[in-house]
């Protein structure tokens, strides 16, 4: 049972309950509209309640963040971790209750501590929880939000807040996914700054295998044959030698995608189970094959248009018609011996 909000347990223990919002910004605005959608009663505290009453609907009861405070045991902290201090002054009201810390920060690592722990070393008598900040304000507005929008990500230190919030959660038709003690909210804050999580690798390896394989072109077609015959080449760096680097990149990246399930099986094999965990190289290799196979395909497509205009280039019909000279001539001086 939760004895936090109400007295009896049960999926119904939250229906009547009311939830404060503290804040009156643009999260502010949707979660209390996703409130109110799945029944629940909201109070908002807000530093002028009678100019933003104006951005609510009517049942919404909008005053001071003292009286807001008051009415609720659940409170949301819709304001940024910046103006966390104003709390400060409002510790007495806050003790005992659940904060729920739905902030997120401009950068990865952006303080030495994560806002929800920030927020509990501010006010160690509150509970906090820290959850719902991968949720855009506009995909709380959705009634039937895209699966991949619906999970929300929850932890503190308060197992009985935990699952509080969790409960909450599946109310407002959510997927709360438990993660443990508040510790872990430094990784939750983390993940809607991560831009293009798991590429860094990749991308790394796709610019060695370029350079590598540019090298190896430039010496061998052009360096080489410029040494060896004071043959120069150079007007094939462009389009030839970036040609031939190209679709070698791209087919060594598609070998390392499959190389990676190979070496995984035959690490299987070798200790004749699968519940052995993969060293820890593997497991990141085998977790990027998405990235290395899309980065493949992606050259080949660039491999595709370069050959394509390849035959537009002066140097190459020249080339063309020059073999086709050849071959004519050359089956004329056959027949004629
Ligand atoms: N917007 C989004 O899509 C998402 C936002 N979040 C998080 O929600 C929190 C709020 O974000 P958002 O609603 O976008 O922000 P806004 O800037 O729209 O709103 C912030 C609110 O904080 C309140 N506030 C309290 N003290 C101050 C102060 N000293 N200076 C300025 N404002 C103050 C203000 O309310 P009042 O004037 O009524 O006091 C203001 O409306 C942030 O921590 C953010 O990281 C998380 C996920 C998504
Ligand atoms: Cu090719």
């Amino acid at each position: 049972s939760c004895k936090i909000c109400c007295d009896y347990s049960g999926p119904s223990c939250l229906a009547p309950t009311t939830v404060a919002v503290l804040g009156s910004g643009d999260f502010s605005k949707s979660i209390t509209i996703r409130l109110l959608r799945c029944g629940f009663k909201v109070v908002i505290g807000s530093r002028r309640p009678k100019l933003a009453s104006h951005f609510f609907p009517h049942v919404v009861d909008v005053s001071h963040y003292e009286d807001a405070i008051k009415k609720s045991n659940i409170l949301f902290l819709a304001i940024h971790r910046e103006h966390y201090s104003v709390l400060w002054d409002l510790k007495h009201l806050l003790a005992g209750k659940v904060l729920v810390d739905v902030s997120n920060n401009r950068r990865v690592n952006q303080y030495p501590e994560s806002n929800a722990e920030y927020l509990a070393s501010l006010l160690p008598d509150s509970v906090v929880v820290k959850g719902f900040n991968i949720i855009s304000a506009w995909a709380m507005q959705q009634i039937y939000p895209k699966d991949a929008s619906t999970q929300v990500f929850i932890c503190s230190d308060s197992i009985k807040a935990r699952q509080l919030i969790m409960e909450l959660a599946r109310q407002l038709n959510f997927q709360p996914v438990d993660m443990g003690p508040l510790s872990l909210s430094r990784y939750i804050e983390n993940i809607p700054v991560q831009l293009f999580p798991g590429w860094k690798g990749p991308v790394l390896a796709a610019v060695a295998l370029s350079i590598f394989f540019f090298g190896y072109s430039f010496v061998r077609d052009i360096i080489h044959p410029y040494v060896k015959h004071k043959q120069s080449d150079f007007y094939k760096i462009p389009i030839e030698i970036v040609n031939h680097t190209l679709p070698t990149v791209a087919i060594t990246l598609l070998a390392l995608v499959y190389l990676a399930g190979q070496l995984a099986a035959a690490h299987q094999l070798y200790y004749g189970t699968k519940y052995k965990q993969f060293p820890h190289w593997l497991e990141s290799w085998l977790q990027s094959r998405k990235q290395l196979g899309l980065i493949s395909f992606f050259l080949a497509a660039v491999h595709i248009l370069y050959s394509l205009s390849l035959p537009l280039r002066k140097s190459e019909r020249y080339l063309l018609l020059n073999t086709a000279y050849q071959q004519v001539t050359l089956v004329v001086v056959f027949y004629c011996w």
